[in-house]
């Protein structure tokens, strides 16, 4: 694949921007909801004070000099970066390193009694355990007498609209869920079965997004993917600490597996043979550190590019892993989606709702009828969605739906 002219990295220096609001708006927002969500004491206060002041009006500072992490940081870029604006770094740093800060200032990292108190697992477990969720899993029921194909399709796009659950997004948005709009601005769903059939012996992996509502289809699209045979393994990638307010760790996963497992009907049964493929090896869970990494993944380490490389495919979830995917960059919007992604080693799949600027692989056409119903706005909205596949080869690459 031709490599395209990287594209200007997005800032976060532009007012009136969408990455400007998320670091003068969204950030502070977060800090409000985590104070009010645990009852954090004076010295946590404080914390907390400090990085509001510092994050909206102050410059990036270095970690404590003995932070766990402060090697891995400082590769990641910290040394370059401390002493600058949060504004004036890359979007995408400076946006992966609040969250590195806030677990600071909770004191995740600990010694004490906070240490591995994860700041955003209240508002996770209400929305897993709200009725909305009980209302999803119920459809299940109807989907179990529908020919396999169009399961398969209809757990596709609940994974793919599951992405809508973003409560960091929603933090912004007055704590709707965006509509979903009617069709989808690229669709390779017909190249994602093709790299999936039906007697696949191969290993999927799964980069998570959200917790919960998205967490959730994430798991019932694996169950049945193994189930159906296309899959012999899979793999859910998942981050190593609380991150983006609800995006899935180890800890998440476990309560989407309890919540399907105890509810009734066919949803139980996909939990119980989650249960049973985590416990015979078939599922597994990695939290590795790149997944919490300011970084797009051309950037990824030798490991997890080899364990990429021998999946049958790699499904991306998300906005932050597209932005990470195919760099936080402000490609114009029909650079096509195989020349950005093709340092990825093995076949690789987005499903993801659209909620920052970034977009490559549109057609021209698709393009132009956004731009002409809705400006700019369709970038951010969170109301489309795409699926987009780069299968590794010039050969079996399509448009449209299909099992
Ligand atoms: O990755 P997700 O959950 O789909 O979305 C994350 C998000 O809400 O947060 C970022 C801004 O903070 C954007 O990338 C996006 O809008």
């Amino acid at each position: 694949m031709p490599d395209p002219a990287p594209a200007p990295v997005i800032l976060g220096n532009e007012t009136g921007s969408f990455p400007h609001s998320v670091l003068a708006e969204r950030h502070p927002a977060i800090i409000r909801q985590v104070r009010a969500s645990l009852p954090y004491g004076p010295e946590r206060q404080r914390a907390l004070d400090a990085l509001l002041a510092d994050c909206t009006e102050g410059v990036i500072e270095p970690l404590p000099p003995d932070a766990h992490d402060g090697d891995r940081w400082a590769a990641w870029g910290l040394d370059t970066y401390a002493g600058q604006s949060w504004f004036d770094v890359p979007w995408l740093w400076s946006e992966s390193y609040f969250y590195r800060r806030l677990l600071d200032a909770v004191g995740y990292f600990g010694p004490g009694p906070e240490q591995a108190i994860d700041p955003f697992r209240p508002v996770k477990l209400t929305e897993l355990d709200a009725p909305a969720t009980d209302e999803e899993l119920a459809a299940l029921d109807g989907l179990e007498t529908r020919p396999p194909d169009e399961r398969a399709q209809a757990l596709l796009h609940g994974s793919l609209w599951g992405n809508r659950a973003d409560l960091g997004f929603r933090l912004s948005a007055g704590g709707d869920t965006p509509a979903a709009a009617p069709g989808l601005v690229a669709d390779d769903s017909r190249t994602l079965w093709s790299l999936l059939p039906p007697s696949g012996t191969g290993t999927l992996c799964l980069v998570a997004d959200n917790a919960g509502r998205e967490l959730v289809p994430d798991l019932l699209l694996m169950a049945h993917l193994l189930a159906e045979g296309r899959v012999e393994r899979a793999v859910l990638h998942v981050k190593p600490h609380p991150y983006y307010v609800s995006d899935a760790t180890p800890a998440d996963v476990l309560d989407a597996l309890r919540r399907l497992t105890a509810a009734p009907g066919a949803a139980g049964a996909y939990g119980r043979r989650l249960w049973a493929a985590t416990t015979d090896g078939r599922l597994t869970v990695r939290a590795h550190p790149f997944s919490c990494a300011p970084l797009p993944y051309a950037e990824m380490p030798d490991d997890l590019r080899a364990e990429f490389a021998e999946a049958a495919l790699t499904v991306v979830k998300g906005d932050l892993n597209y932005r990470r995917l195919v760099g936080d960059r402000r490609w114009p919007p029909t650079t096509p989606f195989a020349d950005v992604t093709g340092y990825f080693p093995g076949p690789v799949a987005a499903l993801r709702t659209l909620k920052s600027d970034v977009i490559c692989g549109l057609d021209a056409g698709t393009e132009a009828a956004l731009v002409a119903a809705e400006g700019q706005r369709w970038r951010t909205a969170g109301t489309h969605a795409l699926i987009q596949v780069n299968a590794g080869t010039d050969g079996g690459r399509g448009t449209g739906a299909g099992a």
